[in-house]
């Protein structure tokens, strides 16, 4: 894989036309390995990625990177009439010159890259006709095809069912293992303390955290982000220690972090 050295945002800030900021003055660096992104909905997430990405051009401060990025946004409803292979096959399009057809090893490339996602068998489905858990799915294998070295995934998990969920951050770890960079958003903490690495937690328009993700996303960070009580608790999962999060639907913000809550296993 070839080799980058981070992204860096400096005094970035953004909004869209005639509206308030979405967040600015954001200073962050992500040199590697996995680090996700962390906040309420509508705080800025997306727009931020989008931003790194390239995708979207910052109204202040600037972006800077060296990376092959492969962007996976949210899997959405699609009219596309393309098979899951020519999907994925269409992830090798900067590899294939404009006037040629894709060769051998973008095909043995898409054959690969599908079955490491675990969609071989979807292969020859329309990809309008999957339902949003397989579609995501497809979508990560599409950009892994590009042979990017640093993938950018929002909310890969949201559509996911709880095998597929794990499949997708244990691919994520591996492929954070064989040297690629992950940044991700995701409304799952407990995803996030079992990725470990780094995270990025915004709080607000110009108060955006990073960190290790032990020292960062904490119960007290957890339940002042969202407004509702969060508290972990470490359980003996087949011999090794495992960091569990409970959340107390029934509490709303203005309370103190759940110290009350407890631990039953
Ligand atoms: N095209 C747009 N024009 C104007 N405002 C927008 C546009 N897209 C998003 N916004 C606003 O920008 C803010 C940030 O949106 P964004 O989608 O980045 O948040 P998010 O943290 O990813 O949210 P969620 O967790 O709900 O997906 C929100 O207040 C949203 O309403």
């Amino acid at each position: 894989m070839v080799e980058y050295t981070g992204l860096e945002l400096r005094d970035a800030g953004f909004r869209y036309p005639r509206c308030d900021w979405v967040f600015r003055r954001a200073n962050l660096r992500v040199d590697g390995g996995i680090t996700s992104i962390l906040g309420p909905n509508g705080q800025g997430k997306t727009t931020l990625l989008r931003c790194i990405a390239g995708l979207t051009r910052l109204s202040e401060g600037t972006v800077h990177h060296d990376a092959a990025i492969g962007y996976v946004p949210q899997a959405s409803a699609s009219n596309f009439a393309y098979t899951v292979f020519d999907m994925v096959l269409m992830g090798r399009a900067k590899k294939v010159s404009a006037f040629s057809t894709p060769g051998r090893t973008d095909i043995a490339r898409t054959r690969e890259t599908l079955e490491r996602v675990g969609i071989a068998d979807l292969a020859s489905r329309s990809f309008a006709e999957l339902s949003g858990g397989q579609r995501q799915l497809v979508l990560i294998a599409r950009a892994l095809a590009s042979d990017c070295n640093f993938l950018i995934l929002d909310e890969p998990v949201s559509a996911l069912d709880l095998r597929n969920q794990a499949r997708v951050l244990e691919l994520l770890r591996n492929l954070a293992a064989d040297g690629m960079g992950i940044l991700l958003t995701t409304h799952h903490p407990d995803h996030v303390l079992h990725l470990g690495g780094r995270a990025v937690v915004m709080r607000s328009v110009d108060d955006i955290r990073v960190g290790a993700v032990e020292e960062l996303v904490t119960d007290a960070m957890l339940s002042e982000l969202y407004g509702i009580d969060v508290a972990s608790a470490e359980v003996d999962d087949r011999g090794n220690r495992r960091t569990v999060l409970f959340t107390r639907y029934d509490t709303f913000a203005d309370t103190a972090p759940a110290a009350s809550l407890q631990k039953v296993v």
